[in-house]
This record gives C-alpha cells, structure tokens and sequence, in this order.
C-alpha cells in the first residue's frame, strides 16, 4: 500500500494513519470537522490536502450511524481500490449498505480491539493498536485484492489479524465490550453522589471498573443502538446474578446459621465463577494468558523516577510485562506495580533493593 485516505481523524483514525505514516504510507486525512484534521496532520498522521487520484486504500472511522452514508459517498466518488471501516458494530452498516444497492466486493468491515476512553486526535497514538486483535469480516464476495490491503493495514498496525462473520463479530463484542461498558458505567453512576468521605477514598479496584466509563455518550449510543440485541440478553443474565446475590447477601445478615452458610455458599459460587472466568482473559498481544507476580515499588511523584526503575531492571536482565501506577490521594507518591515472571522477582527485588528504591507489599 502506498497511499490510504483516513475519513473521521478521531481517536481510531488518527491513531491508525500515524502508524501507517511511520510505515511510509502517504496519508491524506479527512473529517466532516476540519479542525480534527490539520489537528491530526498537525500531529504528523498525514496531509489534509486531497488527494489527486484514487487511493489504494480508504479507512472510514466516522461514528457506527455515519459509517454506511460515509462510505456510499467515497465509492460512488471512486476514492479508493478498497474501503475499510472500522466501526465497533459489523452488521448493521453491512446491511445499510446492501440496502443502498452498492457493489460490496471493494468493501471489507474491520474492526480494531484497541481504544480509549478519550476521544479525538490529540488522544491518538501510534502504537494504539500494537498487540491487539483486529477483525476483519470478509464474505465470499470480497475481494482478495481488498482483503490484501486490509491486512496490510493491519500488519503495518502491529496488530494481529482475527477473521469472523459480522454477526458472530456482533454478538462477540456483545460479551467482551458492551455489555462490560454498561455494567463499568452503572458502578461509576454509584458515585455521582456518594460523599466526598468516601470518594476519596477510591483506590485501584474501582478505577480498573470504572475507566471506560468516562467514554463518549454519543459514540456509545451508537454502538448499543446497533447491537441492542445479544447486548440486553447478556444484561438479562448479569441481573439474574445481581438478584442472585443481593438475595445470598441478605441471608449473611440473619441470626439463622443455616441461612449464613446459604449465604456465604452464594456469595461463593459467583466469586469462583469470576475467577474461572478471569483467567480466560487473554494476556499481553492476545496470546494465552500468564500468570504474572507483582513487585510493588514506593515512587515520589517527580518526573523520570519511572524510567530510572526501568533502566534499573533492564539492567538486572529484567523485562518488565506490565505495569501499575497507584497515585496516593494527597501525597507527593506513588506506588508502582511491576508485573514481571514469577521466577524474576527474587532477582528484581534484589537489584531495586540495592539500589534503595523502597519496596511494599
Ligand atoms: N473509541 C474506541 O475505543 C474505538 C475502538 C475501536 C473502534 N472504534 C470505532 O472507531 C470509529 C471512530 O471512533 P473514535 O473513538 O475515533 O471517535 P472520535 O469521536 O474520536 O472520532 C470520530 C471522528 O469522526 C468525525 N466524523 C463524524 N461524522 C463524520 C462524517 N460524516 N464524515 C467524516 N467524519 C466524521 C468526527 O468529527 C470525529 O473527528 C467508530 O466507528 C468507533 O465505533 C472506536
Ligand atoms: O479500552 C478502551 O478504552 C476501549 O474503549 C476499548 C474497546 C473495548 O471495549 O475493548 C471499546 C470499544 C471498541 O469498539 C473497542 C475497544
């Protein structure tokens, strides 16, 4: 691919032609907003001048409900050898655009498993999608040619390809993504307004539940209006449990020994089940998961006091998998959570020891 045409320079668009970019691609961007544009030509994801002829590969990453009208518009241009999209819901601008009568084989419905809870191009990023699955949802009508681009689009992401049916894709993303983004947003909505007292008191825990649900409304009334569906089937089943519980909790509260022990059974029986379900999370770049060991280090809240852990640990041979900050409320620290291999921590804490950073816990 030697040239690509970005229409909607948001978050995903923006991320997706800064890669392409630094991949050598000659990248011309578009939104209906062109601030959002020399925004992100500005942060050197492409030009916002038009190109001259038809691109090789035109990446359409406007709003779910603007996709279909977004994309008619460009092939009836001829803008592009192929078109992608990379909406989070596949089946419905599949069939708005089969229902406005247009030749699909230059057509392939893509989407990226890597975002933000921040929207726009400022919160772009090249590396957004390193490691992460892409789908693509080819039909037997699609074009190799296309399905070609798409990969390539794909490969010079560093993403990792994953090809499914639209609908599968649909009621997929259904468990993994929205019905979690509705169940993160009713915990958040717990706090709107809860006590100050208890506010600040919000450690890791509730930020881990609760980050996504800073997202765009707008964006994700799209994606649920989309998919309402298997969405509401799986919160069907989310509100058994929720009733399930609230009920074992209740029985922990009487004088009964026999009701507690029903109780504590319940209670039991859905944290087990998070487990077995927890593991089945799939670990860095998508790969089968690995059990990880945490070293935790005291931080002052200056600037480069990350970097020195680093360097500390690679130069005790220790690769760092994944890492934590926990910001103290109201203290000039921090606590960082390294996750390294479990056979590494006697070697890590050794050599930050040495080095007299204070660990924790
Ligand atoms: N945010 C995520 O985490 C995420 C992840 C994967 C895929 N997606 C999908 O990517 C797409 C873009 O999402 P985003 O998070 O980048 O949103 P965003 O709000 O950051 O960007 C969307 C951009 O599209 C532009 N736009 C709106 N209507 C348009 C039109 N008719 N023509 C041209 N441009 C138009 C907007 O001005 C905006 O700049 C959506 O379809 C979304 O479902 C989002
Ligand atoms: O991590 C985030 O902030 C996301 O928004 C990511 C996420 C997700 O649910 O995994 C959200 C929606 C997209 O369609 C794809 C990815």
């Amino acid at each position: 691919m030697r040239t690509a045409l970005v229409i909607g320079t948001g978050l995903i668009g923006t991320s997706a032609a800064l890669a392409l970019t630094q991949r050598g691609v000659v990248v011309h961007l578009v939104d209906h907003d062109p601030e959002q544009a020399r925004t992100a030509a500005a942060l050197g994801a492409g030009t916002d001048g038009a190109p001259e002829g038809p691109v090789d590969l035109a990446i359409v990453a406007a709003p779910p409900a603007h996709v279909a009208a977004v994309l008619a518009d460009a092939m009836r241009r001829g803008a592009a050898r192929g078109y992608v999209d990379v909406a989070s819901v596949k089946g419905g601008p599949r069939r708005e655009l089969e229902a406005l009568g247009l030749d699909l084989t230059s057509y392939l419905g893509s989407h990226p498993m890597s975002g933000r809870e921040k929207s726009g191009p400022l919160a772009a990023t090249g590396d957004l999608f390193e490691g992460r699955p892409w789908v693509l949802t080819p039909t037997r009508d699609t074009d190799t040619e296309v399905l070609n681009l798409a990969l390539e689009l794909v490969s010079h992401c560093r993403a990792v390809p994953v090809v499914m049916d639209a609908d599968a894709h649909d009621r997929a993303v259904a468990l993994v993504s929205h019905m979690p983004h509705l169940v993160s947003s009713m915990v958040a909505a717990r706090l709107e307004h809860a006590e100050e007292a208890a506010v600040r008191l919000c450690g890791q825990g509730i930020r881990d539940v609760t980050r996504i649900a800073a997202s765009d409304p707008r964006m994700w009334i799209d994606i649920l209006s989309a998919n309402p569906g298997p969405v509401a089937d799986l919160l069907s089943d989310v509100a058994a449990d929720l009733t399930e519980t609230v009920e074992a909790l209740r029985s922990l509260q009487s004088s009964d020994e026999a009701k507690r022990r029903d109780g504590t059974a319940g209670v039991e029986d859905l944290l087990r089940r998070g487990n077995a379900g927890q593991v089945r999370v799939p670990g860095k770049h998508g790969s089968a998961p690995r059990v990880y060991e945490t070293v935790a280090v005291l931080i002052d809240d200056q600037p480069g006091q990350l970097a020195r852990i680093f360097a500390d640990a690679g130069q005790a041979g220790v690769n760092i998998e994944d890492v934590r900050i926990e910001h103290a409320t109201g203290q000039q620290a921090g606590l960082v959570q390294l996750m390294v291999e479990p056979r590494a921590v006697p070697v890590l804490t050794a050599a930050l020891r040495e080095r007299g950073w204070a660990l924790r816990q």
